[in-house]
């Protein structure tokens, strides 16, 4: 009889962008709390996870060499978290994960934290489980604030330390341009240096969160535009000067507005239309202030499966 290996399946999985990043105080567990509207971005990673007597994690793309390949990469966190979870061995999945990076490394699009939302759900798939989105969107924020988003998708207001969603009505689709840095930011060090400018000071908070809200269920980008607004901005801006260059570049050369994403160096520029988008794009990436540009447009879909073939036998002696 001929065993039966699973087939590999492939999950390709967005990045995101904070529309709204309001940060509050910080918590007896080190996390700040959070009120932030993310949207999904169509800059996407591929995931592939298969059957394999070499477990493993191997990344390709943009940025891999910076990627670790090791236990701390967040996929393989993810892998780990999923297999505790289902009563299997932990520290033995006979799995390999093949990380394709499009979405920027280090650059405060989430990059990690969408791997292993891709992870999960091409795990699950692989192994043919029984796992609910909220069962694997527990398993999420286990591994990180943002992952849970980048299971959702779409646009949703993150609470909590970003991991409690809801979604945003967002029917239309806005149109980004993404200035990339030549070098990225540790999230850790840009909420600690958040932290040390509120001890000092009193850096800029965003305003209330609904009318972006509002702004994104009308689709308008000009009513949205005025309200982009990130509290780690002010952080990431002391920490990488330069990016206030980049953020009036960005509106010199036609965008609507720009944020910077996350917790940073990308800076996303919001724009009228998908050719506003591209002449934007095009001006920036002559401007010498970022080391390349994107664009994007969004919302897009959470992780979602793109492979998922029949299952394929193969002779016994592949197993020995
Ligand atoms: C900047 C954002 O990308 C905005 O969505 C996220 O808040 C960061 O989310 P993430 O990368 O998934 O972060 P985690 O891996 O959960 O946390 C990394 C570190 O960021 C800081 N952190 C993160 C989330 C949060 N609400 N408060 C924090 O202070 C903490 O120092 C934490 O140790
Ligand atoms: N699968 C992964 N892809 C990218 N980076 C990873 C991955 N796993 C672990 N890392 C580590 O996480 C660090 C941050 O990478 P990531 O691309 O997630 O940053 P980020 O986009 O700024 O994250 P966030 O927006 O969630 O703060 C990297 O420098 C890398 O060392």
């Amino acid at each position: 009889m001929l065993a039966v290996v699973p087939p590999p399946v492939s999950v390709r999985v967005p990045a995101k962008v904070n529309v709204h990043l309001g940060v509050g105080d910080l918590r007896e567990d080190g996390y700040h709390e959070l009120g932030t509207v993310f949207q999904a971005l169509s800059l996407t990673d591929e995931v592939t996870v298969a059957v394999a007597d070499e477990p493993g994690v191997e990344v390709h793309g943009e940025g891999a060499d910076s990627v670790p390949t090791g236990p701390s990469n967040l996929a393989w966190r993810a892998v780990q978290e999923l297999s505790r979870h289902v009563g299997r061995d932990p520290e033995e999945p006979k799995v390999r994960v093949v990380i394709r990076k499009g979405i920027p490394v280090a650059g405060g699009m989430a990059g990690g934290s969408a791997d292993a939302a891709a992870t999960l759900v091409a795990l699950a798939a692989l192994w043919r489980l029984e796992v609910g989105r909220d069962e694997l969107a527990t398993l999420a924020g286990r591994i990180g604030s943002d992952v849970p988003f980048l299971l959702h998708g779409g646009t949703a207001l993150g609470t909590g330390r970003g991991e409690l969603l809801v979604p945003v009505l967002s029917r239309h689709t806005f149109h980004w341009v993404l200035a990339l840095d030549r070098r990225g930011l540790a999230t850790p060090d840009v909420y600690g240096e958040l932290d040390r400018l509120r001890a000092d000071g009193d850096p800029p908070r965003v305003g209330p969160v609904e009318p972006v809200i509002e702004a994104l269920a009308s689709g308008d980008p000009r009513k949205l535009a005025p309200l982009l607004g990130n509290d780690l901005q002010a952080a990431s801006v002391s920490l990488r000067p330069g990016l206030r260059r980049t953020l009036r570049a960005g509106v010199s050369a036609g965008a609507l507005a720009g944020v910077v994403s996350g917790s940073g160096p990308t800076c996303a520029f919001l724009c009228e239309d998908g050719d506003a988008a591209l002449r934007v794009a095009a001006e920036l990436s002559g401007a010498g202030v970022c080391r390349t540009v994107r664009v994007a447009h969004g919302p897009v879909p959470g992780a979602r499966v793109v492979t998922e073939d029949a299952p394929r036998p193969v002779p016994p002696e592949a197993h020995a």
